[in-house]
């Protein structure tokens, strides 16, 4: 039985359409089921035609701060008021094309909860790193910029997203066991810091995941479901995605 929740989340990145929220929320509102949270993460302004058409919605970003002389930039609590339920934090596309550091990440997290915004904590390697063997250490780092401003605890109204950064739109995908090593280690990082919160927290892993081999990704044990790019932007795709984590997670 599973002991965690199943998400599988579409993150549409810098594309989408009105067009684009019609075909998706037919597929999602067809696939639904109480034993997944599916959720998409459109661009801002369909947020909220996609929250109208009854889909479970996030935003890829939102601003550290609160509001303000921030030109171009998106107040969290504006966020959560429109209907959102969850946001992105620290995508490796904000970390490497927006400079986020670890800390500004921390930052946003820390936004997002204050105003009742479930951050998914998005950590992952780059090529080089994975190749020097530095994978656990980058990781780490990652998460331990979230404990040491807010405390483990915090982790607990959060989701954790593994996206190797050599995987994200390569088609190179992690292996199962490849993926199952580094989510095992964030587990076991955590826990032993809080076990109960560790099992309970929900890991997904993200980096050309696609109807192939969901699967197999998402009968690891501590893989909890997808955050899913370039399939999410594909009704058939990404309803076959949904599906296969029915079967198991
Ligand atoms: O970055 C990703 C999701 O946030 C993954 O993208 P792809 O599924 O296109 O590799």
């Amino acid at each position: 039985m599973a002991i965690r929740k199943a998400m599988v989340a579409g993150n549409w990145k810098m594309n989408g359409s009105l067009e684009l929220v019609k075909q998706m929320s037919d597929a999602i509102n067809n696939v639904k089921s109480k034993k997944i949270d599916v959720v998409l993460f459109p661009p801002f302004p369909l947020v909220s035609a996609l929250i109208a058409s009854g889909v479970s919605t996030g935003t890829q970003t939102i601003s550290e701060y609160k509001p303000g002389a921030f030109t171009g930039e998106v107040d969290a609590q504006l966020v959560k008021d429109l209907g959102a339920e969850y946001v992105l934090v620290g995508h490796s596309e904000r970390r490497s094309i927006y400079n986020e550091s670890n800390s500004t990440v921390a930052e946003k997290f820390s936004r997002a909860q204050q105003v009742g915004l479930t951050p998914i904590l998005c950590v992952g390697e780059s090529e080089s790193e994975q190749e020097n063997g530095k994978t656990e250490l980058v990781v780490a780092a990652q998460i331990d910029a979230v404990i040491e401003k807010l405390g483990v605890a915090a982790l607990k109204d959060s989701v954790i997203a593994y996206e190797p950064v050599w995987a994200i739109g390569t088609g190179k995908t992690a292996s199962p066991e490849q993926a199952q090593n580094v989510h095992k280690f964030i587990r076991d990082k955590i826990a032993a810091l809080d076990s109960d919160l560790a099992q309970g927290l929900t890991i997904l892993y993200g980096g050309s995941v696609n109807e192939k081999n969901s699967e197999l990704l998402f009968a690891q044990t501590d893989i909890d479901g997808g955050l899913i790019g370039g399939a999410s932007l594909k009704a058939d795709s990404f309803s076959a995605i949904c599906e296969s984590a029915k079967g198991t997670l």
